[in-house]
This record gives C-alpha cells, structure tokens and sequence, in this order.
C-alpha cells in the first residue's frame, strides 16, 4: 500500500515564510511528521513526498531514515494547484513500479502534510474500509456549526440540514484503478481527491475523522500543533500570527 503526500503548498495563510511543510513543530518538519506517522501506523508501505522543486534536497534528507528495505520513500515536485501536485505524486508512483517493492499496490492513500498529528488508529480506518470494499474513502467529522449558504453578495440563501453534513480530513484512501481513472478523467481543480471520484460518478464511503488530522493552515493551528504535542511545554517556535504575510489571491480558500 502506498501513500502520496501532497507537501508542495506555499502556506499563505500560515504566513512562515517558507513553504508550510517545511514549517517544524518541535525540531520535526510537518512533512516528515507526516510521513513518519503513514508508515508508523503499519498500514503504508510506501510513501511519495510531492514537495516544492527548490526543496527536494531538504526532503531526500530528512525522509531519508525512513527508507529500508521494507519502505519505499520517494520524493517528487509537485504543481501550481494542490491537485497538480497528487498527480505529479502518482506519475511518481507508477514510474517507479518497476522496483521490487513497488508490484501492485492494493490501496492508494493521499494525505495532507499539514494534517501531521493524524492519529495512526485514523490511517488504519480509512485503509481497512477500502480494503473491505469500498472505492472510495474519506475520514469526516461533523459540522458543530450551523452552515450557511450564500449569494455573490453575501445573502443567505439557504440552511443546508447539518446533520448531513461532515468535515472532510485526509488520508483519503482509493482502490487505486478508480483514483487513478479520477485524475486521468480530471480536466479541472478539486480542494480534495475524493471531489474527483465523485465527478466520475464513483461511490465515496465515509469512516470516522479525529480531531487530531486537522488541517495545519493558521498560526493558531500551529500552535495547537505544538501544544497537543507537548502539552506542558512553552510555546516554543510558535509563529507569530502578527507577521502573517499579506494572504493574497488564495485567503478567500
Ligand atoms: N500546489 C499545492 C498546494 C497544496 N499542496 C499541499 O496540499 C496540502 C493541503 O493544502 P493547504 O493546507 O491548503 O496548503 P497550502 O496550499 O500550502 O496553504 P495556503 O493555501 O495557505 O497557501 C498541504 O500539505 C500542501 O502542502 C500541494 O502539495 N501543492
Ligand atoms: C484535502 C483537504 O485536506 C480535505 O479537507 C482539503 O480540502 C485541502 O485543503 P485546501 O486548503 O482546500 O487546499
């Protein structure tokens, strides 16, 4: 079973400087956290990292303890959008099918960097329900808030139930000819994977989020990120949500 790791986003929002991935909690990139925390759970076998082009370098590096004989870690670039990213991640992915690990994987995950501290007990839900049949799967939580649709001025234009609704987390997890068949069918974006299955008609399961697989965006997150790792410590390398960097075309995302 592999995994591709979209890390190749520029965290506006997070405003650090450098690409969100690269961000540390705690002396750990989040993209190495994540990476970790995939094969930690036992469920992954392989991992390709998608990271910027002027990073590969940083990335080989700090993925390389975790390739073995059993694991491997690739490291590729990625693209303009998050979904050109996991694209440039499955090329990556088929390319190297050639090597004795690679044969034929029975489960494709993607995962979010930025969703680090994802428990590994999340991982291995979302493998075990593709592997008991599903094509697609997404881990959710429920919406606490009441959601609001609105019109181009901002009107209220309707009061979708909430308790149809659900927040959607990664690792997403695909039978690998149906995500594959997604991105070859693709002709746009999509915020998240399981969009593009959807599109071709396919059915997408739900298994239970955690809370702890939330999204690495803000500074506020960030320092959740180091309090929840190290609850009693200071908030050590917190970013400062002051010197946020102007957010630019993508602070409506
Ligand atoms: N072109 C892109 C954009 C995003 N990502 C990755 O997709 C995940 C989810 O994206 P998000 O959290 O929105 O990250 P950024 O795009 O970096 O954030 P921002 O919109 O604030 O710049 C992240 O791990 C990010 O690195 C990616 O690989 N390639
Ligand atoms: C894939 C995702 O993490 C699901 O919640 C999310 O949509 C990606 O985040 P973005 O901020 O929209 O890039």
């Amino acid at each position: 079973m592999a995994a591709v790791v979209p890390a190749a986003g520029s965290g506006v929002r997070l405003g650090a400087g450098l690409p969100k991935a690269f961000v540390e909690l705690h002396g750990r990139t989040m993209l190495e956290r994540a990476a970790a925390g995939l094969l930690a759970s036992g469920a992954v076998d392989d991992v390709v990292a998608v990271v910027p082009e002027d990073r590969v370098a940083q990335a080989e590096s700090e993925l390389a303890h975790l390739r073995d004989d059993d694991h491997l870690v690739v490291v590729t670039t990625g693209g303009a959008e998050r979904t050109d990213s996991v694209r440039n991640g499955l090329a990556a992915l088929t390319a190297h099918r050639h090597h004795p690990r690679a044969a034929v994987y029975d489960v494709l995950l993607v995962h979010d960097a930025a969703r680090c501290l994802t428990p590994p007990d999340a991982i291995r839900r979302v493998v075990a329900a593709v592997r008991t049949g599903a094509v697609a799967v997404v881990p959710v939580l429920p919406v606490v808030d009441t959601v609001k649709q609105v019109d181009a001025d901002g009107y209220v234009v309707g009061t979708p139930d909430r308790a149809a609704l659900r927040a959607v987390q990664t690792p997403q997890g695909f039978a690998p000819d149906v995500l594959l068949a997604a991105y070859d069918a693709a002709g746009d974006v999509a915020t998240d994977d399981a969009g593009l299955v959807e599109r071709t008609g396919g059915r997408v399961a739900t298994v239970p989020g955690d809370p702890l697989a939330f999204k690495i965006t803000t500074a506020d997150d960030h320092s959740r990120a180091l309090a929840e790792l190290d609850p009693g410590s200071p908030d050590t390398g917190a970013l400062d949500p002051g010197a946020l960097v102007p957010a630019g075309p993508q602070e409506e995302k």
